[in-house]
Formats: structure tokens, sequence, C-alpha cells
């Protein structure tokens, strides 16, 4: 049955010293679906994409990719295979040009060597494919300038595009809109929907009028386990959701159930 997920997590446990940080987590992404996984500060979000890409290693349980077991699998082949994770972790070089970032990445992803890279025919393959991912992220017109010198929203944009470079079959992103004003968040909006064609999205994302807007389910976490499931409708409208967002005391989550309401 596991087939139709292209994700599955099935018991997962991780613990620190005896602190429980995610317990018994069953999660299950649908191919082609945006899901993101929701929860108040210290709910174990983080952990669990930690342990989804493997920097760090599950106490107990099994992850599933595309119904194989990846559990022991390494970050650098889970990546090879398609689960790549972008935001937070930011692969962009500041001192690099936009375009120049994206060949890295490329060069990265082919894993080809220099000699190989060197003949003219293969450059030119290789630019004209960094132009295309610039321009799929509305980065065309900053090929050329240093990526240091982007604002900040670009800044993502070119860290998303660097992420499509590897071609991704499930998408990672770590709170893609973090630290950014409304028009940049709308953009970043726009072009999570454009990648995620084609492909599975898990976010983790705080805002919950992006999540609102992006995603096609939504898994709720609390205190390191899964408190519930399903789409923005039945989630928003859950009691045990509102009440653990407005128990959290954090300025940037409190009442974001109701902000996020009012914002559609
Ligand atoms: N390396 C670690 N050692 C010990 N405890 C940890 C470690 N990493 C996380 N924790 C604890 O595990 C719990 C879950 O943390 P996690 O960062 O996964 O939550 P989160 O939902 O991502 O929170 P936030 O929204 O604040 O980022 C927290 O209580 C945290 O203190």
């Amino acid at each position: 049955m596991s087939d139709q997920y292209v994700l599955e997590t099935r018991n997962l446990v991780k613990e620190f010293k005896g602190f429980v940080a995610v317990n018994d987590v069953d999660l299950q992404i649908q191919q082609g679906h945006i899901h993101a996984l929701i929860g108040p500060n210290g709910a174990g979000k983080t952990t669990v994409f930690n342990l989804l890409t493997k920097f760090l290693i599950p106490t107990r349980g099994q992850i599933l990719f595309n119904g194989e077991d990846i559990t022991s699998t390494k970050s650098a082949q889970i990546a090879r295979k398609g689960v790549v994770r972008s935001f937070q972790i930011s692969a962009v070089f500041p001192h690099m040009t936009a375009l120049e970032n994206i060949r890295v990445a490329l060069q990265g992803f082919e894993g080809t060597s220099y000699s190989f890279w060197k003949s003219g025919a293969s450059l030119n393959r290789l630019n004209e494919r960094s132009m295309e991912l610039l321009e799929s992220v509305g980065l065309a017109e900053y090929a050329n300038t240093t990526t240091v010198e982007l604002a900040y929203g670009r800044k993502r944009a070119l860290e998303l595009a660097t992420t499509l470079a590897m071609e991704p079959k499930l998408m990672l992103l770590d709170e893609p809109t973090q630290g950014m004003g409304a028009e940049d968040v709308d953009r970043v909006v726009e072009l999570v929907r454009k990648a995620a064609k084609g492909r599975t999205v898990l976010m983790v994302e705080h805002n919950l009028s992006v999540v609102s807007k992006l995603c096609d389910r939504i898994t709720v976490l609390a205190q390191g386990a899964v408190l519930t499931e399903g789409d923005y409708e039945s989630v928003s409208a859950d009691p045990r959701v509102r009440e653990v967002y407005m128990g959290t005391g954090a300025s940037g989550e409190r009442g974001a159930v109701a902000e996020a309401e009012a914002s559609q």
C-alpha cells in the first residue's frame, strides 16, 4: 500500500538523551502534493526534517521513499534519489554571480569531471541550462549580479533555483518565507507553486496564510507527536490546533490561525 506515497515514516522516534523530540510519527506524503508540517515552537518540525534529510539518525522507526526503506541511506545518496532540501541551509556562494551559483550547483549535481566541462559544447549546455533555471525563478536579468547584492527575496529565489538544478522529485522546503516582507512572501508563494509542478513538496512553514494558499495537506505536530492531519479547512477548524497555537505564547504564532483566516 505504501507505493502510493512518495514519502512515508513509520513510528519515527528521535530522542536526545532521553528527551523525546519526535514521538512515533507516521507521515504519509502523497505524490504531487504540497504537504505542510506545522506546529508551535518546539513541536519537532525541524527534527523531523533533519531525520528525513539524514542530518540526524532516528532512534527508532522507518523512513520510506517510494516504498524503499531509506532509513539508513546517507544524505548524498538520498539527494541522488531525488530527495532535496532547500532554504535555511543556504547553498549559495555570496561572492559569485547568480549564474555562477547555478553553474556550480549543476556541476555538483552532474558530478562530472572538470575535463568534461572544459569542452566548449558542454560549457554552452551548462550555460543554457543555468539561464533556464534563472528564468524559471524570475532572475534572468540578475544573471551577472553578485549574489551578495541581491535583495533577500531574490537570494531565496536563487536558492530555490540551485535546488531545482538537482532535479528533485521530493523537495523539502524549510520555512521558505521566513524573515520576508509581504511582497516577497507573495512572490515566494508563486515560485513554490510553480516549482512544485510535477513534483512533491514537503514544507515547514510558520506563516499559516502561506500554508492555506499552497498546501494540499497539513500535518500538525505538537510535543513531538502528530496532533492531527487534513486539509487547511479541517485543520484550522480543529479546536486542538487552536489550543496548541494559542498556548505557545510565541508572539509570531499567537492567534496565527485567526490571522491566516483574516488574510483569506
Ligand atoms: N540536538 C538537540 N539536543 C537536545 N534537544 C533538542 C535538539 N534538537 C532539538 N531538541 C529539542 O527537541 C524539541 C523539538 O525541537 P525542534 O527544533 O525540532 O522543534 P520545531 O518544531 O522545529 O520548533 P521551531 O518552530 O521553534 O523551530 C525541542 O524541545 C528542542 O529543544
